[in-house]
């Protein structure tokens, strides 16, 4: 294995050879346990430098790649994932005959750690049991209620368009230019290659898509970042083009009339010539001398999102959120109800229009005055979570309260489902009032009044959430009735064991969401009861 000084020699030769143009004022540097990072030299680096210029020509993507003439181009989401990872793979076979060899021998050697491939990993005895052992902890845990039954990215569909496609494509094109590979296809290989593109693979443009950028993919990703990938993306996706084209028959003659690149959008300070024929690496906050500069793989990502893609997770992750679906949410409700809870159809066909007429009246603002509940940036009634603060989104709160809302029909919600806006809104006051007699907002000038009607409805809406949580709470982590602390359990773990401590820190993450929850509603019932 070569010293992580060569590994970066090579690497930065590579670049220089290929048009890929690194600031001085940065540092590559490779570690054999951390892998490849970039860190800022003797300077500071204000924003809106351009540190990285990566040509066109020298991203791998299907369309550069030795297999382009038989890899059908997809431009993103999971099919081009796979493209992407058989056209890399074919490179990584070649070894030294491929062009981009320089960069490939700079990649990790062993696949990224994804949940995926925990339960098959193949190089290794140890990492087998560790992600066995992650696996028991996973349980119950956003990673395995999104992630790892996710039918059009599980391990079989990837082995399955590997057999199917991959290796007798890599087969065919081997033999008919009497190419040599360094180690026989296999499946392993192309899962490795499966992980190098989910981890580090960006969506560049509408002509080369999913793409491996070369130093792009150096920075690490953290929420408080300094640099970010910028590309033009509406390219011909025939020829790639920036400017009109032979392929622009359906343009009108005013866009005609102007370069591709600014159509609706800003001129780009640099040379038109070098601006059309590179992607960039932009730093968007002022870098300090010697810090580590990180990209950002998405300011919303979570913990689940992480450790799915990208085999890791953060300490503290402040997007990390727990979801729910309606039949869960709606049986809680009914079970601490009882059988006088309203049917579900009724309660189904009302909870959409509220929520339909909360997005369309803009209603339920005063919820920003809420430490329990958020106005959720996404409309739809699908989004029933509680954030990483502990609080419930609005759409919880609309289907927590509705089935005691409806009990016994007493405001004629069913009838008239236009009425439900005023009355959440009513209900809102209620619970705000609750809110600023107890200690939550106690600085806070108390102007709401809890209408004595609303107190049943409040408390049947923070019983059933409390139930939903400690339900959740049950099925949560490898034994839910270990009394032991999390903390401890981690602190304990030896470091080598990363999957099994990712997925203990996504674990504790939850419990501490749900915690969190839970105790901010039972002041709410024990003011009830005062
Ligand atoms: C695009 S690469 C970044 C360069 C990478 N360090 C390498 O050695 O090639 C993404 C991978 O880097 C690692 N990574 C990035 N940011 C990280 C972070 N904040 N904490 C831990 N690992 C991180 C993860 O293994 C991830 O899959």
């Amino acid at each position: 294995m070569s010293s992580p000084q060569t590994i970066t020699n090579t690497l930065l030769q590579w670049c220089t050879d290929n048009d890929v143009w690194i600031d001085p004022r940065l540092r590559i540097r490779c570690d054999t346990t951390t892998g490849i990072a970039v860190y800022a030299e003797n300077a500071s680096i204000p924003p809106n430098t351009s540190l990285v210029h990566i040509h066109r020509s020298s991203v791998l993507s299907v369309r550069n790649s030795s297999l382009s003439d038989v890899i059908e181009p997809v431009i993103s989401g999971p099919a081009a994932q796979l493209s992407l990872s058989l056209a890399l793979y074919a490179e990584l076979l070649k070894g030294e005959n491929s062009r981009w060899f320089g960069y490939l021998q700079s990649l990790p050697l062993a696949p990224v750690p994804l949940p995926l491939l925990w339960s098959s990993e193949f190089s290794n005895h140890d990492d087998l049991e560790d992600g066995n052992e992650g696996l028991h902890w996973l349980k119950g845990t956003e990673v395995e209620r999104h992630y790892v039954q996710r039918p059009d990215q599980n391990l079989e569909s990837i082995d399955a368009y590997y057999s199917t496609v991959a290796e007798p494509l890599l087969i065919r094109h081997f033999e008919a230019n009497d190419t040599t590979w360094t180690t026989k296809p296999s499946i392993n290989g192309f899962r490795h290659a499966y992980t190098l593109v989910s981890s580090r693979a960006f969506l560049v443009d509408a002509y080369h898509g999913l793409s491996m950028v070369p130093i792009a993919d150096a920075f690490n990703h953290s929420q408080e970042n300094h640099v970010h990938l910028e590309t033009e993306f509406h390219v011909c996706p025939e020829c790639g083009s920036l400017l009109e084209c032979q392929h622009d028959a359906d343009a009108s003659e005013n866009e005609k009339a102007m370069p591709r690149r600014l159509q609706g959008k800003v001129a780009h300070p640099r040379e038109e010539s070098d601006f059309d024929s590179y992607y960039e690496m932009v730093s968007n906050a002022p870098i300090s001398p010697h810090e580590e500069v990180f990209n950002t793989y998405g300011e919303t990502l979570t913990n689940t999102q992480l450790l799915a893609q990208y085999g890791f997770v953060l300490d503290v992750n402040e997007n990390d959120c727990l979801h729910w679906d309606f039949q869960e949410v709606y049986t809680c409700c009914a079970a601490f109800a009882g059988v006088s809870i309203s049917s579900r159809l009724e309660v189904e066909s009302v909870r959409s229009a509220a929520i339909q007429s909360v997005a369309r009246q803009r209603a339920l603002e005063r919820i920003a005055d809420s430490s329990l509940v958020y106005l959720h940036a996404d409309m739809s009634d699908s989004s029933l979570c509680v954030d990483a603060d502990g609080r419930i989104s609005h759409q919880l709160w609309i289907l927590l309260a509705l089935p005691f809302c409806l009990q016994g029909d007493r405001v004629g919600l069913v009838d008239s489902p236009g009425d439900i806006t005023a009355h959440l809104e009513a209900l809102l006051e209620s619970q705000l009032a609750l809110e600023n007699t107890g200690e939550m907002n106690s600085d806070e000038d108390n102007d709401y009044q809890l209408s004595p009607s609303d107190g049943p409805i409040l408390e049947g809406l923070a019983r059933s959430l409390i139930n939903l949580c400690a339900a959740r709470k049950s099925r949560l982590g490898k034994d839910p009735s270990d009394s032991r602390n999390l903390n401890d359990i981690l602190d304990a773990l030896p470091s080598g064991m990363r999957r099994t401590r990712d997925a203990l820190t996504i674990v504790i993450g939850e419990q501490s969401m749900l915690d969190s929850c839970i105790s901010s509603w039972e002041d709410i019932v024990q003011q009830l009861s005062e």
